[in-house]
């Protein structure tokens, strides 16, 4: 269904950061290229995924989530709003608190208002942490989140809303691709 983006995964090199094997692949690291191909192939299965009907923003996280959100935005017109980690200090900016399996940190979420009708597009969850962080503030501004996506599943993440993916993965000393949407 993903051939580009199956056959990148299960030759992508994995790092470690402490305990946690961590993937680097072209989507979720930008390295060692972000082939154009391979973000068409996700583009296509993106928006065959998600309800993108009426929608005002597509919603990702700064960094890795800009390219398949951006290549989303060119192919639906609907304008892509970043959740960034720096701070403003602008009116109305809402604080996300972000917790990943590796880091630990805060990000700023600027433009969106109650009753915004969003998807939040990411291109991997693993643990939960940064989604359930950006679910709950996108909830305390009162946004109404319509449908939420990513590239690849690492593991067994669990969420406060439903989500779906194009392709689920398990990662040891090497990514075994172990699910992906029909
Ligand atoms: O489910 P989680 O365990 O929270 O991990 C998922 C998050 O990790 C990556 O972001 P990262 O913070 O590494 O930033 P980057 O996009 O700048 O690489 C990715 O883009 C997700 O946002
Ligand atoms: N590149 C990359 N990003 C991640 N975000 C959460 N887990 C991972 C991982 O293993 N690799």
């Amino acid at each position: 269904m993903f051939p580009i983006l199956t056959n990148s995964l299960i030759t992508c090199p994995i790092v470690k950061k402490g305990e946690y094997n961590y993937f680097v692949h072209p989507i979720t690291d930008g390295i060692p290229d972000i082939d154009p191909g391979l973000l068409r192939e996700i583009a296509v299965g993106m928006i065959r995924l998600l309800d993108l009907a009426d929608v005002k923003y597509i919603v990702t996280a700064e960094a890795m989530g800009i390219p398949i959100a951006t290549a989303l935005s060119l192919m639906t017109d609907i304008p892509v709003n970043i959740i960034r980690k720096r701070r403003y200090n602008l009116p109305g900016e809402c604080d996300v608190c972000q917790v990943t399996g590796y880091s630990k940190g805060e990000m700023y979420i600027n433009g969106i208002c109650p009753g915004d009708r969003v998807v939040i597009v990411d291109d991997v969850i693993s643990t939960g942490g940064t989604m359930n962080g950006i679910i709950a503030a996108l909830e305390s501004i009162g946004a109404d989140i319509v449908d939420i996506g990513f590239v690849i599943k690492k593991g067994n993440p669990t969420l406060s809303r439903p989500y779906s993916y194009l392709v689920s993965i398990e990662v040891t000393d090497s990514v075994r691709v172990v699910d992906q949407t029909s």
